[in-house]
């Protein structure tokens, strides 16, 4: 028997031929086995041997959720030597297949079925990727456990699985309406790789509480999740314990799953990767090449601190998404429109501080004629007071922007309140230069409040 194929670009456009995604008929009758010989290709070619009651993965689907993996992943900047972790890798092993060959990232899979265990050992050497996937054989009835419990200590990337979806058989068979068409690849899997006592949720369940227990070993966990009722239940214990996490819908022909992921890091991937069904439009960023400041050393740290003692100066709340080398991101909020009519603002400050002058002789004259004001223009007094006062703090805080500022905490708990421009604001190094992009989000200011904020940044940026 001639030895399989492995990537190879004759094979690639032979197989290119017959079918864009999913399985192809076995083309070379004399690699044949005992078990189903299937190539798939989608960019690239694999090779499973898959033993008959197995599930015979469709590519598409789990493409869709190394794609979102790899969206994650940039989100947080991580971006080379990647190590994932697969949790019950079936027999194809068919994720770290795809992650290593696509992009090469380091996998591990873990198995709990003997049979799966040794044909995705096999799948993995036939497709010659040995060299950045382990499969691993895992003996206990935990999720992770078994593997942070031993001497590993390999910290990954990312976690990934597709968990066994049903309870029961009689749950399987019914998990379907009739009046659905059935999947168009047909029914596979055996109940090894399909049931698991509780289902996909308990499966779940004790995925997250063991992911607690190690929550530095893996930056990112995720997993797949089969029936929408069961992503409320666990978005809800996310909510409810109050850990970072995000999700996403994959739709696939006729089926949909959902992908949940989770982190006890500092990212905040909800708004680095929102949810899918809140799609967040994206507005092309205002970019701005932030200029030298004469005498202030031209690098990351001190354009931050100047940029957030000007978003503080406009009461602008913000928050830092993510920090990774030379760049920044942070989410920023406006609640009030502190930017527009600053001339104006100012006009007045110089009228009020004239007044200041006149005032002083008026208060030393209403010492000795006090008894002769009447009710109305001290109302107008303190009015005019009261309004000082306010023009009074907000120039106050223009005065920060003259002054080393001590917290970039200050303004970092956004209040409740309708944002009149929410965006996102990076700042990147570029080989010499140092660019600030700003991308609007949401607001009742629209773009245009964006547009006012960059020229307020512009104009004070000396
Ligand atoms: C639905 S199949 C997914 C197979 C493959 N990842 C895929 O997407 O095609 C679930 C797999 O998880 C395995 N499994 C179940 N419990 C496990 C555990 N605690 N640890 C590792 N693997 C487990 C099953 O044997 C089965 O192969």
């Amino acid at each position: 028997m001639a030895a399989p194929p492995y990537y190879n670009a004759d094979i690639e456009n032979t197989l290119l031929k017959i079918r864009l995604y999913g399985s192809v008929p076995l083309p070379f009758p004399e690699w044949g086995g005992g078990d189903r010989l299937n190539y798939y290709y989608y960019f690239f070619v694999f090779i499973f041997y898959i033993p008959e009651d197995r599930l015979v993965p469709t590519l598409p689907l789990r493409l869709n959720y190394i794609l979102w993996i790899e969206d994650l992943l940039n989100a947080i900047e991580k971006i080379n030597n990647i190590w994932g972790l697969d949790i019950g890798t079936g027999a194809c092993a068919v994720y770290p297949l795809l992650a290593a060959r696509k992009n090469k990232w380091h996998m591990i899979g873990t198995e709990t079925d003997d049979i799966s265990f040794q044909k995705a050992e096999e799948n993995v050497k036939r497709n010659h990727l040995q060299d950045l996937i382990e499969v691993r054989k895992n003996l206990t009835s935990s999720v992770i456990e078994q593997l942070f419990e031993d001497e590993f200590k390999q910290v990954f990337d990312f976690s990934m699985c597709n968990p066994p979806f049903y309870s029961s058989v009689q749950e399987l068979c019914e998990s379907r309406s009739p009046a659905r068409l059935p999947p168009k690849n047909g029914f596979t899997g055996s109940p090894q790789e399909l049931i698991t006592e509780g289902g996909e949720l308990q499966f779940c369940r004790k995925y997250l509480k063991e992911s607690k227990i190690y929550k530095d070993k893996v930056l990112i966990y995720t997993t797949m999740v089969g029936h929408k009722y069961n992503l409320k239940e666990l978005l809800q214990d996310l909510k409810l314990e109050g850990i970072t996490h995000t999700y996403t819908e994959f739709c696939q022909g006729r089926v949909t799953r959902w992908g949940l992921a989770w982190t006890y890091q500092d990212f905040d991937i909800f708004q680095l990767v929102p949810p899918r069904d809140q799609p967040r439009k994206k507005h092309a960023p205002i970019v701005y090449l932030l200029p030298q400041i004469p005498n202030i050393p031209y690098n990351v740290d001190n354009v931050i601190n100047k940029l957030i003692i000007i978003l503080n100066t406009l009461n602008i709340y913000h928050k830092v998404l993510n920090k990774r080398g030379n760049n920044i991101i942070l989410d920023v909020t406006a609640t009030t429109n502190t930017w527009s009519n600053q001339r104006r603002k100012r006009r007045l400050m110089k009228k009020l501080e004239t007044n200041d002058c006149k005032k002083t002789k008026i208060d030393h004259t209403e010492y000795t004629t006090s008894s002769t004001e009447d009710s109305n223009s001290n109302e107008t007094l303190n009015e005019t007071n009261h309004f000082e006062k306010s023009i009074h703090a907000t120039l106050k805080d223009e005065d920060n922007d003259l002054k080393p500022h001590t917290s970039s905490n200050d303004k970092e708990t956004v209040p409740v309140i309708e944002p009149i421009v929410h965006a996102i604001l990076k700042v990147l190094k570029k080989e010499n230069d140092i660019l600030m992009e700003m991308e609007y989000l949401d607001g009742s200011a629209g773009k245009e409040g964006l547009h006012q904020i960059v020229q307020y940044i512009k104009n004070n940026w000396k």
